[in-house]
């Protein structure tokens, strides 16, 4: 790849420090400005090659468009949505992730919330600070022998299946990219989710948002799980439709959340926090002092890299946006500018044929 010359970047969020200085250290010139509003980020972007953000940055196309030279953005984290993708590949801006850096610690929190919801674990401790000693209100359930359904059979579904492995669960999963032997070989069955819906004790999503996954879980499929299920999302909000995990808690037919993602962050809109079945963290999956170490470290790198020519790691500009997403999330070690290979071979029907290990 022919070189690409970045000589300023901007640090939108608290990214780790590394970043900056692996930056500085290839004498690119670092600024970090935290909580700008969309009017100052615009009139602020002008003067940057490269801007570096999390998830809180919504860099909208109306931002691209004012980003006159801006050719590249560096989301230190796993999902894109934050960003207009397709803005940015219509002006050639290169988008990158640094998919594989917070997996482990997004899959640790997954398997927190899972065993909290089985023993009320926050429930029970907010009630003792309050003084009281309940030990019959908490009563809980072993998660040995119950079913784990993963929809989302990526990085972070395949950590959380061997962790909730090793207590006893049956896994079983679907996506729709994953091979079925793949997902058999660490553990999971795969199966259609009319046949996984009503078998699961406990649900986890782990999917990116997008127009196919955007209310995964809602009225319809409630009512096709057992009753009292009990459901995770540390993957994006909407993914659970939050007004009908509302209405499923309320009946009983979903038996408790666990929340680490909502629609609006921070959620304006407090009933399903409120909950007493819901348990719920602010967007915290990511949140670990080694995944933030990793994904300020690897994103510095990727852009150092751009600069110095060579091959593009992580990188998601497409107009085929969500397939590119798929595509660099799974093959982040090797991906070589998907820019490059856009719209021929990332239409569905060819990836499915595509085997991961070709790339
Ligand atoms: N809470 C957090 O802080 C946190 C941290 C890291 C990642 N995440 C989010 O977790 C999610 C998963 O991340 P990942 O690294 O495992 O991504 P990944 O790309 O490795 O895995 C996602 C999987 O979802 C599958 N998929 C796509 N559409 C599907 C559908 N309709 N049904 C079932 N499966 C489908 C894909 O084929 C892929 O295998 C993303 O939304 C990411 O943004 C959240
Ligand atoms: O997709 C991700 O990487 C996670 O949601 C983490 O987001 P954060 O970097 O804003 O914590």
């Amino acid at each position: 790849m022919a070189p690409i010359s970045i000589k300023s970047v901007l640090i939108s969020e608290s990214v780790d420090p590394r970043c900056r200085a692996i930056l500085e250290e290839n004498g690119i010139r670092v600024t970090e400005k935290q909580n700008m509003k969309k009017d100052e980020l615009i009139a602020e972007i002008k003067d940057y090659d490269g801007l570096v953000v999390r998830s809180a940055t919504k860099v909208t196309a109306d931002i691209i468009n004012a980003a006159d030279n801006l050719k590249i953005i560096g989301r230190a984290g796993t999902g894109v949505d934050n960003v207009d993708v397709d803005a940015a590949t219509k002006k050639g801006i290169i988008v990158m992730n640094t998919p594989s850096g917070n997996t482990i610690s997004a899959a640790e929190l997954t398997c927190a919330l899972l065993m909290s919801l089985s023993r009320n674990v926050p429930q029970a401790a907010m009630s003792m600070k309050q003084g009281n000693w309940d030990r019959k209100k908490f009563m809980g359930a072993e998660l040995f022998g119950k079913v784990l359904g993963i929809v989302g059979l990526g990085r972070i579904g395949k950590e959380v299946a061997s962790r909730m492995q090793s207590f006893g669960m049956r896994t079983i999963g679907y996506d729709p990219i994953t091979p079925p032997e793949v997902s058999a070989s660490w553990g999971v069955e795969q199966m259609s989710l009319e046949q996984l819906w009503p078998q699961c004790d406990y649900i986890t999503v782990h999917t990116p948002l997008m127009p196919s996954t955007v209310g995964l879980l809602n009225d319809e499929t409630f009512a096709k799980c057992k009753k009292g299920v009990k459901v995770v999302n540390c993957a994006r909000g909407g993914i659970i439709d939050e007004a009908a995990l509302v209405r499923a808690l309320e009946s009983g037919q979903c038996g408790g959340a666990g929340l680490d993602v909502f629609v609006e962050e921070p959620p304006k809109e407090r009933s399903l926090i409120n909950h007493p079945n819901v348990i719920s963290c602010p967007h915290l999956g990511a949140s670990t002092k080694e995944a933030q170490a990793r994904c300020g470290e690897d994103i510095a790198l990727q852009i150092v890299d751009m600069v110095q020519g060579k091959k593009l790691v992580g990188a998601v500009s497409s107009t085929q946006s969500q397939f590119c997403i798929s595509i660099s999330n799974i093959l982040h070690e090797d991906c070589v500018s998907i820019m490059s290979c856009q719209s021929t071979c990332l239409q569905s029907k060819k990836l499915k044929k595509i085997s991961m290990s070709s790339f």
